[in-house]
């Protein structure tokens, strides 16, 4: 009847609204950007086979310009989720990182406030930084009810969703490749947001530098074991494999550093990595010495990201 209607009103669309695909929301340059940052800087991730890059380890590491490209897109998905989820109150962004899942990587159904710890999330947003199929096999994302019911990463796509139990998901596991998101959780407790902390790394870091300081931009690494990525009772450094993957490997920055220890470098490259370092390739030793295996990692990994998307680069090595 009409009198039960206005005591208790049907709840509007709005309210019932609990996920949305946004196709294109970056764009391909924008994708491309994050790439260079995730694989120049990319540390072990929270869950097994994934190799992640958080907001606060680009503060805390020097990386603070790297930051920049995330400022309007974190804005951006804050205007998406509040107008699609008619947010008539504050949200804070309590995470933002650049995920890779790696072959093997997967992830069982789960709502994202499921444990004691992450009750504080509301609302997920996932950017697809590249192409199911063409760069990774497996790894789509599928919800248990109500549509859409999978998502099939596209690079420039999101998709945004509650954290709670009316988005009970899982993703695939990835068969062949790497996945790369944008994954951020927005939070209504703003004792949970990102923000300060990211502030305070930075005050610590890159802000307290003087402009004039040459040295302002070199990247420090962290700790040896934030880059160990355990795979098969083993494991291999991050830093080694994506200098790998490029072509090149790391080198002592002199003969005599070289010389001095009885095992070849290259044989057990981990030591060099806190030091300044030379790279080479095959039989190849190149001149420049970088300040340390970040350093140099950052530098290879945009020329070639650079060089392969017709970036007309000017940096010699
Ligand atoms: O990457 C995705 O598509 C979803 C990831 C996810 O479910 C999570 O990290 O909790
Ligand atoms: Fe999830």
């Amino acid at each position: 009847t009409m009198a039960t209607t206005a005591a208790s009103p049907p709840p509007t669309a709005a309210e019932d609204n609990v996920r949305l695909l946004l196709p294109g929301f970056l764009s391909p340059e924008t994708c491309k950007e994050l790439e260079f940052v995730h694989r120049s800087c990319g540390t072990a991730g929270y869950r097994p086979s994934v190799v992640s890059t958080s907001l606060p380890h680009l503060a805390a590491t020097g990386c603070g310009h790297l930051l920049l490209p995330f400022v309007p897109i974190r804005e951006r998905l804050r205007d998406a989720v509040e107008s699609f989820f008619s947010c008539h109150f504050d949200l804070f962004v309590e995470f933002t990182g650049l995920v890779s899942w790696c072959k093997g990587a997967s992830i069982g159904w789960h709502s994202d406030d499921n444990k004691p710890y992450l009750r504080q999330r509301a609302f997920t947003a996932v950017c697809y930084l590249n192409n199911h199929g063409k760069d990774f096999k497996g790894g789509l994302l599928k919800f248990q009810d109500g549509e859409p019911s999978s998502v099939i990463p596209v690079a420039g796509d999101a998709v945004i969703y509650t954290a709670d139990n009316r988005n009970v998901h899982c993703v695939d596991e990835v068969t062949e490749g790497e996945r790369l998101t944008l994954t951020l959780w927005f939070t209504r407790d703003s004792s949970f947001d990102e923000d300060p902390k990211l502030l305070s790394f930075l005050s610590q870091t890159s802000l307290s530098y003087e402009p004039a300081d040459q040295n302002s931009y070199i990247p420090l690494p962290a700790s040896d074991n934030m880059y160990w990525f355990s795979y098969d009772q083993s494991g291999f450094d991050i830093r080694c494999a994506r200098m790998h993957i490029l072509g090149f490997s790391f080198r002592a920055s002199s003969d005599e550093d070289s010389k001095s220890t009885s095992a070849a470098p290259a044989d057990d490259p981990i030591e060099l990595l806190g030091k300044p370092l030379r790279i080479g390739r095959a039989d190849d030793v190149f001149g420049k010495i970088f300040a340390n295996s970040l350093h140099a990692l950052q530098v290879t990994t945009f020329c070639i990201l650079s060089f392969l998307s017709g970036f007309d680069s000017a940096v010699r090595l």
